[in-house]
């Protein structure tokens, strides 16, 4: 073997919980040819020879490790220099050396201390994997299965001895990562230290009250929870405190501010500060549970699992459905609550991963935000000028929207800020925000030019500008309309087409003066943002599915109730009806300047229709459904200026699903060409591929309601879902969807 490693006879020194642990686990893998142990106590030894968990045990140590591959040592961390200076004599250069230890500073001075020169076979571990009970009594065969093991390999380290100790922790089902030194004990200090020493000092404390008796019986399960490992081993914990002093006391000094707050806010009756603390340790705690389970910020509960779609004849398309809120005005209404003097209930909001990124960004700058619960939000806004700066970078998922709304608030503020997101927002251009941005004053840095990571400087003010959007953008806009509030003098924002003007409704519904006449909205730099409650209205873009759904499909009868009806968004509405489609409008309401509206839909016959995409703002949701209402037209429709948006993934599927339907549909130059089939014909049903793209899976089984036969829709979801309700909304409605694994 390389450098003469050898793995075939084991010694494990001290045969307590770990080393007793590791002994069954290695012979159950059969990792080694020969288990031999070593224990100070008796009892141990007796005890792991009568389950077999070592072939034998040794009482001379020097003569154990001289015919030993490996030595791992499992004794308390304080006990390990001495076990180290005893067994050094007998190590071979050719000797593995590693323990389990909970410290690992401390091991590897002391082997520093011994060594010299220091041992290449020396890889230095610990399992992250344990127990309040000890001894060889309390080993369990699969204590390390699924639990990570984490070596600190020294820079003397050889890497062929870090890959067999390695291959020795793989063989218990464990997963090995590696770790500097010193920073495994900060971690370890923060991550277990800590709670080891305040669940024996919470116990110990409430053990010396004389009422005692009557809190231990009475303990609900919070104190069963918190206090279970302080029935773990003192001597070993009081081993870890003084092996581990520098880390233990940093992180403790930090908990203790944190308590010492807390205190204060309940000794004033503080509940903001309260909900503040509580709310966001809510949020995180959640957060890692899904990092564990590795899923991100929405709900499990909301995640479609399920990997196909079936469409049944016989659907039917009748009844009343709410929408869930609108996403872009949901991300506004955080926003602005969270800017405004006071509190904010948002109610609607539409809980999806990118929304939840954006109220995450505002919990780690120090908002408190209570819910989400069921789409209603209170938001404790702390002021234009309260945001405080993050304590590391700010992680928006997958959401562009946050990205582009907050890199022009962050742009403003006087604290750095550094924003992040996954690989799907890494290919996110920013440069239409980044450039007028900068020429306001503010200091951006992208990495890599203009794309994530972005960090942005602390400045002292912005200056205003008069800057003209070339890309149609409501993102950018809103960015800049979010930095004008910081700037000096009046910003003025001229659009060539406009778009979605969500930001400015709300910064006016929040009180900001801003006025926007046709393309040019100006925003005075001065201002204050007053709270308001929100209603959000149901999201169009949503609700685009289901309005098909019911011009095409026969005997429908449909009511969308309070979807918004904001004249920048019913660019689809208005060509449906265009086309002659049944919907009426009733209830027009209006709240903080959104107007929404009770849709009435029913089966039409259409009319084709020549459309030129390059006027009209329509969502990839709504070009996918008008896909399909345009392929049930009674005639040929023409999509203009369609090669800007052909090389959509979400449109390009829904085009091959209904090629495969049977409609035509081609381009020709600039134009798609749809052969609508009119309001009689029944399609033949086909299998149809999904290709992960949830917007072209809705649509193409929106479409599936007219074909004589049932349809399967394959790989329907390999996205992250952001329209969760889809299912349940259109099965309420009679139709035959359902989801197959
Ligand atoms: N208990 C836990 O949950 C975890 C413990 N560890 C680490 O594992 C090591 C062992 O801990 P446990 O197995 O829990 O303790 P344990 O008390 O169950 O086992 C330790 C064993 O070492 C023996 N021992 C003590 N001094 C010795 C010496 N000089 N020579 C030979 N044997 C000696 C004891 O008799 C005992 O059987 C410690 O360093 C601890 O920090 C690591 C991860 C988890
Ligand atoms: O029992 C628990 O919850 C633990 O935290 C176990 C544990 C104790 C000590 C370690 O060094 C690693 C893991």
């Amino acid at each position: 073997m390389i450098d003469g490693f050898k793995s075939d006879r084991i010694l494990i020194v001290g045969l307590g919980l770990i080393g007793g642990s590791l002994a069954l686990a290695l012979r159950k893998a059969g990792f080694a040819r020969e288990l031999i142990g070593f224990d100070l106590k008796g009892e141990n030894c007796e005890l792991a020879l009568a389950l077999d968990a070592v072939d034998r045990v040794e009482t001379d140590l020097g003569l154990a490790v001289a015919e030993a591959d490996i030595v791992v040592l499992s004794v308390p961390v304080k006990a390990m220099e001495g076990v180290l200076a005893r067994i050094a004599p007998y190590l071979r250069t050719n000797t593995l050396l590693t323990d389990v230890g909970s410290t690992k500073g401390n091991v590897v001075a002391a082997s520093r201390r011994i060594f010299n020169p220091m041992l290449s076979g020396w890889v230095p571990g610990h399992p992250i994997a344990g127990a309040e009970n000890s001894g060889m009594a309390a080993a369990r065969q699969e204590l390390f299965a699924r639990h990570k093991i984490i070596l600190t390999p020294l820079p003397e380290s050889s890497a062929a001895a870090v890959d067999i100790i390695s291959s020795m922790w793989r063989a218990t089902g464990a997963e090995v990562l590696t770790m500097d030194v010193n920073h495994h004990d900060e971690v370890l200090a923060a991550t277990s230290h800590l709670p080891h020493l305040l669940a024996f000092s919470l116990v110990d404390t409430l053990a010396q009250d004389h009422e005692n008796r009557d809190i231990f019986r009475y303990a609900a399960g919070g104190f069963r929870d918190f206090t279970r490992i302080a029935a773990s081993d003192p001597t070993m914990w009081h081993d870890v405190f003084l092996a581990n002093r520098d880390a233990v006391l940093e992180v403790l000094d930090r908990f203790t501010d944190g308590l010492s707050q807390l205190r204060t806010a309940v000794d004033q009756g503080d509940g903001v500060t309260m909900l503040g603390v509580f709310t966001r340790a809510k949020a995180a705690r959640e957060h890692f549970s899904r990092i564990l389970a590795g899923t991100a910020y929405a709900s499990p509960a909301h995640k479609l699992s399920k990997k196909a779609f079936k469409i049944g004849a016989k659907s039917r398309c009748v009844g009343r459905a709410s929408l869930p809120g609108d996403k872009s005005i949901s991300h506004r209404a955080l926003i602005l609550g969270a800017l405004s003097e006071g509190q904010t209930v948002v109610s609607g909001m539409h809980e999806d991963e990118d929304t939840l990124a954006t109220l995450q960004a505002f919990r780690d700058m120090g908002v408190v935000i209570e819910g989400p619960a069921e789409g209603l939000v209170t938001i404790h806004g702390v002021g234009l000028q309260g945001l405080r700066q993050a304590p590391g970078a700010l992680y928006l998922g997958r959401s562009s929207t946050s990205l582009r709304l907050l890199t022009g608030l962050l742009a403003a503020q006087s604290f750095p800020s550094e924003l992040t997101g996954n690989e799907v927002l890494e290919g996110c251009d920013l440069s239409t925000i980044i450039q007028p941005l900068q020429q306001m004053g503010a200091r951006i840095d992208a990495v890599r030019e203009s794309f994530l990571p972005v960090r942005i400087s602390g400045i002292d003010g912005l200056k205003a500008i008069t800057h003209q959007i070339e890309t149609p953008s409501a993102q950018v806009k809103s960015a800049l309309l979010l930095a004008s509030m910081y700037a000096e003098g009046e910003t003025r924002l001229t659009e060539r087409v406009r778009t979605r003007d969500h930001t400015e409704r709300m910064m006016a519904a929040f009180g900001w003066p801003i006025r926007a006449d046709d393309n040019v909205v100006c925003s005075s730099g001065k201002g204050q943002l007053l709270p308001v409650s929100v209603i959000i209205p149901g999201d169009i873009s949503l609700a685009a599915y289901f309005m098909v759904a019911a011009l095409i499909t026969r005997d429908s009868d449909l009511r969308l109730e309070r979807v918004g009806a904001n004249p920048s968004r019913t660019s689809l509405l208005d060509l449906l009806i265009g086309m002659g489609g049944l919907i009426e409008q009733s209830a027009k309401q209006e709240s903080n300047d959104e107007p929404d509206a009770c849709l009435h839909i029913r089966y039409s016959r259409l009319k084709p229709c020549r459309v030129d995409l390059s006027k009209i703002h329509c969502s990839v949701e709504e070009l996918a459904v008008l896909l399909i209402a345009l392929s049930f037209a009674e005639g040929e429709s023409v999509l203009l200026d369609w090669n800007r948006v052909a090389q959509l993934d979400a449109l390009k599927i829904t085009v091959n699903g209904l090629q495969k339907l049977g409609i035509q549909i081609e381009s020709q130059g600039d134009c798609l060409l749809i052969k609508g089939v009119g309001s009689e014909v029944l399609l033949a049903g086909h299998e149809l591929d999904g290709k992960g793209n949830s917007v072209a899976s809705m649509a193409l089984a929106v479409a599936a309601l007219r074909t004589g036969n049932s349809v399967i829709i394959q790989d329907c979801l390999g996205d992250i879902p952001y329209f969760p309700e889809f299912v349940s909304i259109a099965q309420s409605l009679g139709f035959e969807l359902q989801s197959i694994g």
